[in-house]
């Protein structure tokens, strides 16, 4: 099988920066003060490990470990731990800084936080990622809690890994302490609706925009780039919503089916593969997996990487809505050109908050020691994406700004009155 190492991304940007200018052109249209800038500008705790770790051959490799909290004003720091071989502290930082402004965008009171290990799980055995999740846990044990910081799923990792982390903490302090991670397996304490909840907010977004642009989803197409847990539910509840997905993609390649693909045929296909499309035979591969951006199509959704839309290809992409369903895939070079093409793009920060809202509500059923329903859960969670798209979209009218930057007004003011109300320092 043919997979694309590293990830096929054409001339990637610093994340960091693309945060920080939209940090900046926000924090100019709100007239922050220079004090709370200068705390929002960096990072409230940065912690690097080295993990040594017995491979299955017998030879012990050292992993590079990361976590990051931007801020914890707001509450404890939230956010996910990826396992990819390219993770950076600068990736790191801006992912975390991200998270806060996520948190705020959709009101719940987490800070922000996310964590990453430079490894490759796709070459790993299940014992030797259970040695890397547990050696990682063990060394942020001071910084992981259920009131200080609460990991959860990212890329490359899911439920699996989250139950280690849990049992590994657990341990370590004596008890079962399962509010310390979200994304747990069910019968740990995982929230019903968790798995799908990122691709269903990107749909509740997708359609909640579709709606100011009069698109019709029962007329328009979509493609999504990815298909683990964001891209594969995205494209299945945008599918069940009428839309037509006639382009999907993963690390093995892009797959186009003018005709709409069967997307639960898709999913079957990849699961019953190690987890890739490679092979599969309801869509044409395309020569280009990149090809899949510049689709003439009403709805694009880039649910893998970070910058994967930045000026080397923003002049070709042809969709009339960006739902963004990964963090940062948009770098900010590509912005001003995507705003002059007239592209409504509704941004990563709000986009894909519907994972970090359902996270919140496992830690409330955790802390309860409760379950709710599925229908609770959904219920709850359109809501509060609905309101966090109308707030955005108003403000975005207010201040005559994209969407984009209108997200970052509204999360930064509310950190900001916090820092105000809080004082301190
Ligand atoms: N999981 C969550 O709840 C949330 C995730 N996100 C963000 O969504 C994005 C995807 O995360 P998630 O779905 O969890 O991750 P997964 O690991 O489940 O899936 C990632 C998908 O992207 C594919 N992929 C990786 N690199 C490329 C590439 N260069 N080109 C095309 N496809 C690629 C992977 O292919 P393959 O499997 O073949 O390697 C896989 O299909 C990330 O940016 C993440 O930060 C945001 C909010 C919440
Ligand atoms: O569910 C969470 O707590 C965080 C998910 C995440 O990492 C993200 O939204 O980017």
């Amino acid at each position: 099988m043919a997979y694309i190492e590293p990830a096929p991304i054409k001339d990637k940007e610093n994340p960091l920066e693309s945060m920080m200018e939209r940090f900046n052109i926000a924090a100019e249209k709100l007239g922050l003060s220079e004090e709370v800038y200068n705390v929002l500008k960096n990072p409230a705790k940065q912690v690097i490990v080295s993990l040594p770790i017995t491979m299955d051959n017998g030879k012990i490799k050292v992993f590079e470990g990361i976590r990051v909290v931007h801020s914890n004003i707001l509450g404890p720091a939230k956010g996910g731990i990826r396992f990819a071989p390219d993770v950076h502290i600068d990736e790191v930082r801006a992912l975390a800084a991200w998270m806060t402004w996520k948190c705020a965008v959709v009101d719940i009171p987490y800070g922000g936080g996310k964590g990453g290990v430079r490894c490759n799980p796709r070459e790993m055995s299940p014992g030797e990622i259970e040695r890397l999740v547990r050696a990682y846990t063990l060394a942020m044990i001071d910084v992981f809690g259920p009131d200080k910081d609460i990991p959860a799923p990212d890329m490359g990792t899911g439920p699996r890994e989250m139950a280690w982390l849990m049992d590994e903490y657990s341990k370590a302090k004596g008890t079962t302490v399962n509010a310390v991670v979200t994304g747990k397996p069910l019968v740990l304490g995982g929230s019903l609706g968790r798995t799908e909840a990122t691709g269903r907010g990107v749909m509740v977004s997708a359609l909640a925009a579709m709606e100011k642009l009069k698109i019709n989803p029962f007329q328009a197409t979509c493609a999504v780039q990815g298909f683990g847990n964001v891209g594969s539910w995205a494209s299945a509840l945008l599918e069940e919503r009428g839309l037509k997905v006639v382009a999907v993609s993963d690390i093995s390649g892009a797959y186009y089916n003018a005709n709409g693909i069967d997307i639960q045929k898709a999913i079957a296909y990849r699961d019953g593969n190690k987890g890739v499309l490679e092979g599969f035979d309801g869509a044409e591969k395309l020569s280009d997996p990149l090809g899949l951006l510049e689709l003439k199509v009403d709805l694009l959704v880039p649910a893998a990487v970070e910058d994967v839309i930045t000026k080397a290809n923003v002049d070709k992409i042809n969709a009339r809505l960006i739902v963004e369903g990964a963090n940062g895939p948009t770098s900010f070079n590509a912005d001003k050109i995507i705003n002059e093409k007239g592209i409504m793009v509704v941004p990563d920060i709000l986009a894909n908050a519907g994972g970090v809202t359902v996270s919140y509500f496992e830690w409330v059923q955790n802390r309860l020691g409760y379950k709710w329903t599925a229908e609770r859960v959904n219920r709850r969670s359109d809501r509060i994406m609905k309101e966090a798209f109308d707030q955005v979209y108003k403000t975005s009218v207010k201040h005559e700004v994209p969407m984009r930057i209108a997200a970052y007004i509204v999360a930064i003011d509310k950190v900001a009155q916090t820092y105000q109300f809080r004082g301190g320092f």
